[in-house]
């Protein structure tokens, strides 16, 4: 229950954030997701060794369960409107939480300023957080139980022996259900309204108006059975384990979820973490013909340009915050279904900054959005026959003190039990060609299609 009071900028809590938290033995990450009651939010870290990380902010996986606040904002002003609706809530906070356990708000933001919750957007806003009534959390082999209210500690030493025997009732394994099956779908994007987009664009960027946009596809799935949220976030995790695993509640009966390559960034203290990642190729059907398309994605030259674009631009974003930045070896990311150049970014932060601030600086980074960004925006709305609601745009968690671990909303679907509405876009630059993005969109739509069918 939320207890915000009055207007979205202007925000009142009756009391300050407790929290508590205590360790357990790591239950099942299914079963949890699966009986904990609505709304739950998922932060699925990836299992990637290969994704930078210090020892203290190794991402963990956190399922929350009901709300005991929620933040919301609409407009151009959402990231601040959450960090000051955020800042009241945490003023004064009690918590007695270890790091890896301590309280965090889950959520995100539209993609668009304008963003206006319709069909099948209904129930989200501008931006959502939720501050879960419980958490229970998996680092690298300890798990947490931690419980938050606003103002009723006495309540919560209760609740927490609650919540406790609540999950050590839980069975080991989840019921696993088969995928729901597709029995119809629906392009909200036909391919020659796309072949004319993709060509309009080039025109634009070869005649010097663009550098760069990401024109993305929608496709509407029936499902034939009823959709299982926790099954399909499972199902991602087993297939893309190195992806950033998200769900998130609209409480309405829709929910948006995925699993993302993609870091937007981490803040830790002052260490920030990011990356760009942009220009795909395919999966062989061998080793052989894995390491050929590599090769051949890295030394391709409209690849190159399509992802330098995007490094130069995260550099150029963070650095008003930075002390130093460091780009890290391009190298190629190999997915279940795609491959992609990656070149991870470190930096430091020149002061204390609030992980929002640096969200909203990089959002959206040309890897999404194009170049220069207020034109590919425009040409996205006015090209785009469909609302991208929250595809693409930042998920995650932040924590009390502006720490937090936000991805960019990629293989992705907001879906209620019945329908499925997925979305996939590409980076286009002045020698794309319409008919293989066509094709690079039917791959990035694979994960979700694969999970539900
Ligand atoms: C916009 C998407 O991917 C981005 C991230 C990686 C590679 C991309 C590309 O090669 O076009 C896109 O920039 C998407 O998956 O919907």
């Amino acid at each position: 229950m939320s207890r915000l009071r009055g207007g979205e900028s202007v925000a009142s809590f009756e009391g300050s954030l407790v929290s508590r938290s205590i360790p357990i033995d790591p239950p099942s990450f299914q079963a949890v997701l699966q009986a904990a009651p609505a709304p739950r939010t998922v932060w699925a870290a990836p299992n990637d060794a290969s994704i930078e990380s210090t020892e203290n902010d190794r991402d963990p996986t956190i399922v929350g369960s009901g709300a005991a606040a929620v933040l919301r904002a609409d407009g151009p002003a959402r990231f601040e409107r959450i960090r000051n609706q955020a800042d009241a809530l945490v003023a004064d906070s009690d918590t007695d939480t270890t790091w890896a356990a301590r309280p965090r708000l889950f959520g995100g933001f539209a993609f668009h300023d304008d963003h206006e919750p319709a069909p099948p957007w209904t129930g989200f806003s501008g931006a959502q957080f939720v501050l879960p009534r419980i958490q229970i959390t998996w680092g690298d082999d300890a798990a947490w139980l931690t419980t938050n209210a606003v103002g009723d500690a006495p309540a919560l030493e209760t609740r927490i022996e609650r919540a406790h025997r609540w999950v050590s009732s839980l069975s080991a394994t989840g019921p696993t259900a088969d995928p729901p099956g597709i029995h119809h779908r629906e392009r909200l994007t036909d391919r020659s309204t796309w072949r004319t987009a993709v060509t309009a664009s080039i025109d634009r960027i070869r005649a010097g108006e663009l550098r760069k946009v990401v024109l993305a596809q929608a496709l509407r799935a029936t499902l034939d059975g009823e959709l299982s949220v926790a099954d399909t976030l499972c199902r991602l995790r087993e297939s893309y384990p190195d992806c950033f695993g998200f769900l998130v509640d609209a409480t309405d009966g829709r929910y948006f979820l995925g699993a993302t390559p993609e870091r937007l960034v981490s803040l830790q203290g002052r260490s920030v973490h990011t990356g760009a990642l942009a220009g795909t190729t395919g999966r062989g059907n061998t080793p052989t013909e894995d390491d050929r398309l590599a090769r051949t994605l890295r030394e391709s030259e409209k690849n190159a340009h399509e992802h330098d674009l995007v490094v130069n631009a995260i550099r150029e974003q963070l650095d008003p915050f930075t002390r130093q930045i460091t780009t890290g070896d391009r190298r190629v990311r190999r997915l279940a279904t795609v491959q992609h150049l990656e070149t991870p970014l470190s930096a430091t932060l020149a002061r204390d900054e609030h992980v929002l601030s640096l969200v909203e600086a990089l959002h959206p980074t040309p890897a999404v959005g194009g170049l220069p960004p207020d034109r590919a925006l425009t040409t996205i709305r006015t090209t785009e026959p469909f609302d991208r609601g929250w595809y693409a745009a930042p998920v995650g968690w932040f924590d009390t003190e502006g720490n937090g671990s936000f991805a960019v909303a990629l293989r992705s679907t907001v879906a209620t039990r019945d329908v499925a509405t997925l979305f996939a876009g590409v980076g286009i630059v002045s020698d794309s060609d319409p008919d293989d993005e066509w094709d690079e969109v039917q791959l990035k739509y694979r994960p979700v299609l694969d999970a539900l069918q």
